[in-house]
């Protein structure tokens, strides 16, 4: 695996060494999730495919695509990912991606590894090879008067935050509520990252008041791009999503978004954005280095921190 931890020494503010495209067309696969696990893997294969044929060089899921948002849906569809044929999301992926010669990051589904369940997202280079794994970091533990959900009930934070270098970039990966946690995508944009992909499932409030704000602050604040990725609201199960899948450069301009329906967002991404971004604000030679020097080590500490959330 190539898979860049960033909780382990890597090469800090480095390019990506793999030679890779700068341009090319990232596709947002917003998914309608039914209860049953067979037709969902068929659906999105479908949709893939169709990502693929309008000429996608990068094809998202979203979280949870196997099944819905709750917590009996996250037992009955849970799959060991660390070998292929055990897992049949794992092999529809890599079959994707190596008949297509793509990237994919699939999302996210329940894994179960020594008798836990995580909340995890697999990613996969255009040889259909698992490049990286990456599981929710911060688990959606929300308490609103008929709304609650405790994630924790289900799954164990992972605790690695995830860089992979493909053939369409450095791309950091959290999961839907990880957007929250500005430090990890901090962590990310020191580590080089040129993209940074959340598969997120937000609720109705949560939606309508920060999926768009939180995606636009992750980019602008790093100067990079962010892809968030939901199923449709139509999806089935006690968990009303938001939908709204978007991808936003780091101006904030948003590049293409789509509302709640089922539906594939297909949008260019230039990493030469990224470059003008911090030639226009070079906020990084601003940095108060003397100041901020606290979140170096935060950031050292990072796996750390996260490991104690999720145990509060
Ligand atoms: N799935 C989630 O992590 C949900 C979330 O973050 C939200 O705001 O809703």
């Amino acid at each position: 695996m190539e898979s860049t931890a960033a909780s382990k020494p890597s090469p800090a503010k480095s390019e990506c060494l793999l030679p890779r495209i700068s341009q090319f067309k990232i596709a947002l696969c917003q998914l309608l999730v039914t209860t049953d696990k067979d037709i969902n893997l068929d659906r999105a294969r479908n949709m893939l495919e169709e990502a693929a044929n309008k000429g996608a060089k990068l094809l998202v899921l979203p979280e949870m695509w196997v099944c819905p948002y709750s917590h009996e849906h996250f037992t009955k569809c849970a799959e060991e990912l660390d070998k292929e044929e055990s897992s049949q999301a794992f092999h529809m992926l890599s079959k994707v991606a190596s008949s297509r010669k793509i990237t994919i990051v699939g999302g996210s589904i329940p894994e179960r590894k020594n008798g836990r369940m995580y909340n995890t997202c697999c990613v996969f280079g255009p040889d259909g090879k698992l490049k990286a794994k990456h599981s929710k970091m911060h688990l959606f533990d929300y308490y609103e008067p008929g709304a609650s959900f405790k994630e924790s009930d289900s799954f164990t934070a992972g605790d690695t935050p995830t860089v992979v270098d493909t053939d369409v970039g450095r791309i950091g990966i959290g999961i839907c509520h990880d957007i929250r946690f500005p430090e990890l995508a901090m962590l990310y944009r020191e580590k080089g990252a040129d993209l940074i992909v959340y598969p997120g499932a937000f609720n109705m409030s949560t939606g309508k008041m920060l999926w768009e704000l939180e995606t636009k602050a992750r980019a602008i604040d790093n100067q990079v791009f962010v892809a968030v990725c939901s199923p449709c609201r139509d999806s089935a199960g006690s968990y009303t999503i938001w939908g709204h899948s978007m991808i936003v450069a780091p101006s904030g301009e948003t590049k293409g978004r789509t509302e709640h329906e089922e539906n594939i967002v297909i949008a260019d991404v230039d990493y030469a954005e990224n470059r003008l971004q911090r030639e226009l604000f070079p906020k990084l030679n601003q940095h108060m280095e003397d100041l901020f020097k606290f979140l170096d080590t935060e950031q050292l500490k990072f796996a750390n921190y996260a490991k104690s959330c999720s145990a509060s």
